[in-house]
C-alpha cells in the first residue's frame, strides 16, 4: 500500500526521527499502529502480553482467523508492515510491567502511547514515563465513549492525579435480604452458583442475614422461632454440604432458596415496614405467565416465565452437579463463566426466580449475561476515533506545542456545541497526588492486628497502589524492614500481622519501588471496622480523613453517603476492577444522560467553551460498572 502522509510538512522531520512505544496491540493498539505507519512514523516498538483470541477479530483488523493463538504484538507488527514495509517495528510479546522495561528502556522513546485495558498497567506506565520524563498519551474506550489525554511530568496532571472509583458494589444485606433491582438478584444468583458449585466465599452468603442492622433487635429471636429458621441455620454452615446431602435435588434447592429462606426473611418484619414484602414460591405451583409481546424474539431475548426458569434451573443444576462430581483433586470447584451455557442458564433462572419473588422486573438471558459479565461492547469505530486522536496529540507534542495538547472526550451524544468530540484543556498536576507530587503520601486505614504483611503487600501495595516490587521500612528509628523486594529476605514476616511489628495508629512506613523509581510514605490509621466491611481504605489526600469516631460508628454497616470515591482511592479486598472500562467521560452534555449533574464551564486556551475536567469527570464505573 502507498505511504500516505497526513502530517503537516513541518512535522515530517520530527515524525521521522521520533521513536514511539505503543503499549497494547488490542482494539486501540491495532488502529494506532496502522495510523502511525501511515502517518510517517518509522521507528516503533509495540508490546503486548497477549495472544489473539477469536473474539478480537471483529475489531482488531490487523488480525485474521489464521492468527488466532499467535502473539498480538508479533502479528500486529507483521500486518502493519504490510502498509509500509520500510518502517522499523519491533514487537515484544511481553508485559510492559516486566523488570527489563525499566526507566532506561522508557527513556529511549520520544512519546509513549498507551492502548491498554487495565489500571495496573496504565498506572505503571504513567510512573515509568514520569520517572523517564517522557510524554505519555493515555487513552481508553468503553462502548461509544472514549478519551485521550496527554501526560507530561510537571506540565499536566498524571494518570494517578485523580483517584479512580472502584466498581459499584452492593451492601451484603441488600443482596441477601432486600433486593430491589434486577442486578441485586443477578449478584445473588452468582453468589449462589459459587456457594453450590464454585469457590465458596463467606462474604457471598446467600442465606438471609439476621445481622442486618435494619432488622436489628428482633431479627434473631423472631426469625429463629420461625419454622423456616432451621433451614436457614443449617445451610448457613455450608450450603454446598447441605446440597450434596440431597445430591442437588432441584426441588430441595428450590424449596430452600425460593420458599423457606423467603419465609424466614418475612419473619424479619422490620424489613418490610416500608418495602413490598417478598412472596415465597411453591414448587407445586409455579406460575406459567408468558408475556404476550415476545413473539418474534429469539431465545436469549425472551424473558422467561417462572416455569421456564424452573426448567432451566433443573437442567443446569443437573449439568453443573455432574461436572462438579467429575472434578479431580486439583480443581475442586467450578468457576462461573458467562460463556458457559449451563452457568449462564443457572444464573438467568435463579436471578429471575428471585426477581419474581421480590416483584422486581425480570431480565432476558441476554441482559443477564451483559450485567453478570460486566459487558460493555467494544466498538471498532470508537477505537478508530480514539486512535486517530492519539496521533493528533502526538503531532502537537512533536511540534513542541504542549500548550495545545488536550484531554479529548468522545461522547455518545453531541454536547451543547453539537460536537461528540470535545476537547478540554489539560489540568495541572494535583499537588497532593500520591504519585507525581514531590513528596508522595497516602494514608491507609486498616486493622493492624488483622492485616497480615502478605495482605498488605498484595492488596494494598500491589493491588491498590500498583507497585511492582515494593520495599517497606517501618519509620520506627530502628530501620525495621517489613517487606524486601529481595527474594526470601522477609518471607518469615509475611504471615505476621502488622501489629507484630509495632505498627499502630499513626505509624509511618517508607515504601520504595526501585523498578518504578517511586517513593511513597504511608501513614497507617488503625481502625477496627471500616465502612462497607472494607478490609482497608487508601486515602490519597489526608485532609479527607474522617475523624476516627465517624468511620467507626458506621461500623460494618452499608454506607449511604460516603460511597463517593474522590478524592480518596478506595479499595476493598473484593474490588474487581473491570479492566476495559477505564474511561473518564464528560458530564453535562446536552442530551446527555448525565445532564442533571451540574457542569462548570470554563474557557479553554483555544477560546472554545468546554467543560472543565477534574471535578466534573465522572468515572464511567461510578454509574455503569457493577461489582460481581
Ligand atoms: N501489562 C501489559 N503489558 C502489555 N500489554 C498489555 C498489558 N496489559 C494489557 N495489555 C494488552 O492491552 C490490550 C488492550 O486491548 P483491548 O482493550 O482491545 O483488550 P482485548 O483483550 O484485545 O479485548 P477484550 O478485552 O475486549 O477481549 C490487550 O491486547 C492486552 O493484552
Ligand atoms: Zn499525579
Amino acid at each position: 500500500m502507498a505511504d500516505v502522509n497526513v502530517a503537516p510538512s513541518l512535522l515530517d522531520d520530527s515524525i521521522r526521527k521520533s521513536k514511539i512505544l505503543v503499549v497494547g496491540a488490542g482494539g486501540i493498539g491495532c488502529e494506532l499502529l496502522k495510523n502511525l505507519v501511515l502517518s510517517g512514523f518509522n521507528d516503533i516498538l509495540v508490546i503486548d502480553l497477549d495472544t489473539i483470541d477469536v473474539s478480537n477479530l471483529n475489531r482488531q483488523f490487523l488480525f485474521q482467523k489464521e492468527h488466532v493463538g499467535k502473539s498480538k504484538a508479533v502479528i500486529a507488527r507483521e500486518s502493519a508492515l504490510g502498509f509500509n514495509p520500510n518502517v522499523t517495528i519491533v514487537a515484544k510479546h511481553d508485559s510492559v510491567m516486566n523488570s527489563e522495561y525499566n526507566v532506561t528502556f522508557f527513556k529511549q522513546f520520544t512519546v509513549v502511547m498507551n492502548a491498554l485495558d487495565n489500571r495496573a498497567a496504565r498506572s505503571h506506565v504513567n510512573r515509568m514515563c514520569l520517572a523517564a520524563n517522557v510524554p505519555l498519551i493515555e487513552s481508553g474506550t468503553a462502548g461509544y465513549l472514549g478519551q485521550v489525554t496527554a501526560i507530561r511530568k510537571g506540565l499536566s496532571e498524571c494518570y494517578d492525579c485523580n483517584p479512580k472509583a472502584g466498581q459499584k458494589s452492593f451492601p451484603g444485606c441488600t443482596i441477601r435480604n432486600t433486593p430491589s433491582e434486577p442486578i441485586h438478584c443477578i449478584v445473588w444468583a452468582k453468589h449462589l452458583f459459587n456457594q453450590l458449585f464454585g469457590e465458596a466465599d463467606p462474604d457471598e452468603d446467600v442465606s438471609p442475614d439476621t445481622a442486618d442492622p435494619e432488622a436489628a433487635g428482633d431479627a434473631g429471636s423472631v426469625a429463629l422461632q420461625n419454622q423456616a429458621s432451621e433451614a436457614g441455620n443449617v445451610t448457613r454452615v455450608s450450603t454446598r454440604a447441605w446440597a450434596q446431602q440431597s445430591e442437588y435435588d432441584p426441588s430441595k434447592l428450590f424449596g430452600k432458596f425460593f420458599c423457606d429462606d423467603i419465609k424466614y426473611l418475612l419473619s424479619m418484619d422490620k424489613l418490610w415496614t416500608k418495602r413490598t414484602p417478598p412472596t415465597p414460591l411453591s414448587w407445586d405451583n409455579i406460575p406459567e405467565e408468558i408475556s404476550d409481546q415476545q413473539g418474534g424474539l429469539i431465545k436469549d431475548q425472551k424473558v422467561w416465565s417462572p416455569a421456564e426458569c424452573v426448567q432451566a434451573m433443573v437442567s443446569s443444576i443437573k449439568i453443573l452437579y455432574q461436572r462438579s462430581k467429575e472434578l479431580n483433586g486439583e480443581e475442586s470447584f467450578l468457576v462461573w463463566d458467562k460463556d458457559d451455557e449451563a452457568s449462564m442458564d443457572f444464573v438467568t433462572a435463579c436471578s429471575n426466580l428471585r426477581s419474581h419473588v421480590f416483584s422486581i422486573p425480570k431480565k432476558s438471558r441476554f441482559d443477564v449475561k451483559a450485567m453478570a459479565g460486566n459487558i460493555i461492547p467494544a466498538i471498532a469505530t470508537t477505537n478508530a476515533v480514539i486512535a486517530g486522536l492519539i496521533v493528533f496529540e502526538a503531532f502537537k507534542i512533536l511540534e513542541g506545542k504542549w500548550e495545545e495538547c488536550r484531554h479529548v472526550y468522545l461522547n455518545s451524544k453531541p454536547n451543547a456545541l453539537n460536537k461528540v468530540i470535545a476537547p478540554s484543556s489539560l489540568d495541572s498536576a494535583n499537588p497532593k497526588c500520591y504519585v507525581c507530587s514531590p513528596h508522595p503520601e497516602v494514608t491507609v486505614l486498616l486493622n493492624v492486628s488483622q492485616m497480615t504483611v502478605q495482605s498488605f503487600e498484595d492488596k494494598v501495595l500491589r493491588g491498590a497502589l500498583h507497585m511492582i516490587s515494593p520495599d517497606v521500612m517501618v519509620d520506627d528509628g530502628k530501620g525495621t524492614v517489613l517487606i524486601s523486594s529481595e527474594e526470601g529476605e522477609t518471607t518469615e514476616n509475611m504471615s505476621k500481622s502488622l501489629s507484630d511489628f509495632n505498627i499502630s495508629d499513626g505509624t509511618r512506613l517508607r515504601c520504595e519501588d526501585f523498578h518504578q523509581e517511586y517513593d511513597l510514605n504511608i501513614t497507617i490509621i488503625d481502625r477496627e471496622h471500616l465502612e462497607e466491611n472494607r478490609e482497608f481504605t487508601v486515602i490519597a489526600d489526608p485532609s479527607q480523613l474522617q475523624p476516627k469516631a465517624a468511620v467507626e460508628s458506621s461500623g460494618p454497616q452499608p454506607s449511604t453517603s460516603s460511597s463517593k470515591p474522590a478524592p480518596s482511592t478506595r479499595a476493598t479486598e473484593s474490588v474487581e476492577i473491570d479492566e476495559d472500562l477505564d474511561v473518564i467521560f464528560q458530564k453535562g452534555c446536552a442530551n446527555d444522560d448525565h445532564q442533571q449533574e451540574p457542569s462548570i464551564r470554563k474557557r479553554s486556551i483555544s477560546g472554545q467553551a468546554d467543560i472543565g475536567s477534574a471535578s466534573k469527570k465522572l468515572r464511567l464505573s461510578e454509574n455503569d460498572i457493577i461489582e460481581l
